[in-house]
């Protein structure tokens, strides 16, 4: 799929901007603090209902303007056009998608299979679980049918355990909380366990073309509970007692990772900045190559300050990526035009300054 025009209102620096991609790769540069990270975030906002950058109340919206407004029109994976937007008015989002209102956020961000790299990827390696379960979350989202309703159905037996376990419940008024988030929950471990399945040799492919010296790649998975000795059932039992003091749930797949080791000996603690940040690259591509093999479509690409986050031999065997790639793609960075021109030909340059694009004539 590939957006055909994005337009923002009030969206940090921008009062207005009225953008037509091509469906190819899309080059944002200009100086720092331009307006570049804002364009992405635009389009990231689309894909999943927030920014990468923090909460509305951080300068999202434009000081000085109410609310904030962004519209787009689309072509879908079969090429039809499609036309949405989506605004903020300081207290909530509000969806439209070709003239009717979308009560679900969820449904309308699945229109909008994004994937963004940025200067803070490297979380993904090496940052909090959560951002891994997210990983994982994301691809299921898009690529697995079941996934959403197992998921919703987790989260409810989560929060009603949870709040269950704050009134200092019997055994038995908690046991029948237990069966529905085992069953749910049992669910969604599986998804999670067959995706990282799924993904692993495609990571160990793209991570032996980008940097052959690592070795052998695996990951890892790790439920949220002892999942080789026990069933879920069975673990939220043995930490009834546990969870009443704490007044929250301590086992199940809210608390699930998984890690990639190198060569069996390498891991989290071990890689470098560098090597966090190429491993996240790997499992961002090889995470789009197998929404690509399931889906059959590409998603979105988006990629802020690309070169600045690779040395040169990385950020070229990147470009070699993106250049066989169908996906419509944004890279921005403040590097000059050359660097992109020789591998995008037929790049569409956006030049960025203070709040201002254009566009050279002719394009
Ligand atoms: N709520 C806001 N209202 C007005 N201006 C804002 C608001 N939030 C951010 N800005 C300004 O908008 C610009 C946004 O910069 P952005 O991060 O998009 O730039 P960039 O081109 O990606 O920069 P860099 O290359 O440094 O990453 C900055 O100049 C910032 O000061």
């Amino acid at each position: 799929m590939q957006l055909i025009r994005l337009q923002a209102f009030d969206l940090r620096c921008f009062q207005e901007f009225d953008l037509t991609p091509v469906s190819g790769v899309n080059l944002l540069l200009g100086a720092n603090g331009a307006g570049k990270t804002s364009i992405l975030e635009a389009i990231h906002i689309l894909g999943y209902g927030r920014s990468f950058r923090g909460r509305i109340r951080d300068g999202l919206i434009r000081q000085g303007a109410g609310q904030l407004r962004i519209q787009t029109r689309w072509l879908t994976d079969t090429g039809m056009a499609q036309q949405a937007g989506i605004q903020h008015t300081g207290s909530d989002w509000q969806a439209r998608m070709n003239g009717a209102d979308v009560d679900n956020l969820g449904r309308f961000c699945e229109q909008f299979p994004v994937l963004s790299f940025d200067p803070g990827s490297h979380e993904l390696i090496i940052g909090a679980s959560e951002v891994r379960r997210r990983f994982v979350d994301w691809a299921l989202f898009h690529v697995e049918p079941e996934f959403h309703p197992v998921w919703r159905r987790f989260n409810r037996a989560l929060k009603q355990r949870n709040a269950l376990l704050k009134t200092q419940p019997g055994t038995q008024e908690l046991a029948s909380w237990d069966q529905e988030f085992a069953e749910a929950g049992d669910s969604l471990h599986h998804l999670r366990k067959l995706y990282l399945k799924t993904l692993e040799p495609v990571m160990q492919r793209i991570l032996s073309r980008f940097l052959p010296e690592c070795g052998d790649l695996s990951l890892s998975y790790s439920a949220g509970w002892r999942e080789q000795q026990m069933s879920l059932l069975d673990a939220l039992r043995l930490n009834r007692d546990r969870d009443i003091q704490s007044g929250f749930c301590g086992v199940g797949p809210h608390r699930a990772d998984w890690q990639p080791s190198l060569d069996g000996r390498l891991h989290q603690g071990h890689f470098s900045r560098g090597q966090a940040k190429l491993l996240a690259l790997a499992a961002l591509l090889a995470q789009t190559e197998d929404f690509v093999a399931k889906k059959g479509f590409w998603p979105i690409l988006c990629f802020d300050d690309l070169a600045s986050e690779l040395d040169q031999a990385h950020f070229s065997q990147v470009l070699t990526w993106l250049a066989e790639s169908q996906a419509q793609i944004w890279i921005s960075g403040t590097e000059s035009l050359p660097v992109y021109q020789e591998r995008f030909p037929r790049a569409k340059l956006f030049h960025v300054e203070h709040g201002q694009i254009q566009t050279p004539a002719g394009e």
